[in-house]
């Protein structure tokens, strides 16, 4: 059984005309990587937020279709059960940092405090995931006197001391400079790898190159492309909805474009390099031929 079903579902916000998701179905696997990508208001964020149940438990609106999270409608969930399956990351840390502990290790705690987890493992769980999200210099600062980098470590810290199977990242990154991107998809990688199952909204077409299985293209609230991520990335046809391709695949398209036999388009930096190194050795051998 598939952890996410999401089936021919609509919404339409209450104070909208537009269906924001119209009749969209697809499936996500436990253990996949995830990622939903489109142009801009064309319904990614809305799909998220069906998924964890604040549509149509918080967004009132005009709702159709069913979402299934391990097997269970969520409409029979309130959205505190569904939290405890799924963590959402948004945009902005500093709406998700509750500011009820002066610390970030009372922050830590306070999530698992609040369910009635049993006192003698907070410690154990919350150092752990101090530990994986590298914010061991962090745990006595306030966190609203952190960076931006070092809010959304600490905000998805809290998230991941709840340790729910499904993460939702919604442009975990859109507001933090290269290097605290990278060290989030990072730790978003290391989550997959523990076997989480992981949907992320972003635009940065190269790391969703490198990191994620499989890809939703969204248009106009509807699933317009879907299938793994080498084959959707690789597709000049992405341009089409607005999204660029990766700078590998698209430099590969005007090698072949220009004549040169090409056995696939990659769309990493290490499978660049390898076809590289192989088209170039070919050449090479060509040349010896007598
Ligand atoms: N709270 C809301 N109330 C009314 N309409 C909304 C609300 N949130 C989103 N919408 C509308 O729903 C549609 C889809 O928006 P959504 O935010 O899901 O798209 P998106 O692809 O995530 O956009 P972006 O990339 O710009 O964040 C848009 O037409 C948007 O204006």
């Amino acid at each position: 059984m598939s952890i996410i079903q999401v089936e021919n579902l609509s919404f339409k916000y209450s104070s909208s005309e537009k269906w924001a998701i119209h009749d969209i179905s697809f499936t996500i696997e436990e253990g996949e990587f995830c990622a939903i990508i489109g142009s801009n208001e064309s319904g990614k964020t809305s799909i998220c937020n069906a998924i964890r149940g604040f549509i149509p438990h918080f967004y009132k609106g005009e709702y159709k279709g069913n979402v299934l999270v391990k097997g269970k409608n969520i409409l029979e969930s309130t959205i505190g059960e569904l939290a405890l399956e799924i963590g959402f990351v948004f945009q902005n840390p500093f709406t998700q940092i509750s500011g009820v502990g002066e610390t970030v290790y009372q922050e830590l705690c306070f999530g698992l405090e609040n369910i009635g987890f049993p006192k003698d493992k907070i410690e154990q769980r919350v150092n752990d995931i101090i530990s994986i999200t590298n914010i061991q210099s962090l745990v006595n600062q306030n966190p609203f006197e952190l960076s931006g980098g070092q809010q959304q470590r600490v905000a998805l810290a809290s998230i991941l001391v709840m340790d729910p199977d499904i993460l939702i990242f919604d442009e975990p990154t859109s507001q933090l400079d290269p290097q605290s991107t990278e060290e989030i998809f990072l730790i978003i990688y290391a989550l997959k790898k523990q076997g989480k199952t992981i949907i992320l909204v972003e635009h940065k077409i190269e790391l969703i190159a490198e990191y994620a299985d499989r890809i939703i293209l969204v248009e106009n609230g509807e699933v317009a492309l879907s299938g793994s991520t080498e084959l959707i990335l690789s597709d000049p046809i992405l341009e089409k909805y607005n999204v660029p391709i990766p700078q590998y695949a698209e430099l590969f398209h005007k090698i072949k474009e220009r004549g040169i036999e090409v056995p696939f388009i990659p769309i990493t930096e290490d499978k660049s390099i390898n076809l590289l190194f192989s088209l170039l050795s070919k050449a090479k051998e060509g040349s010896e031929c007598p």
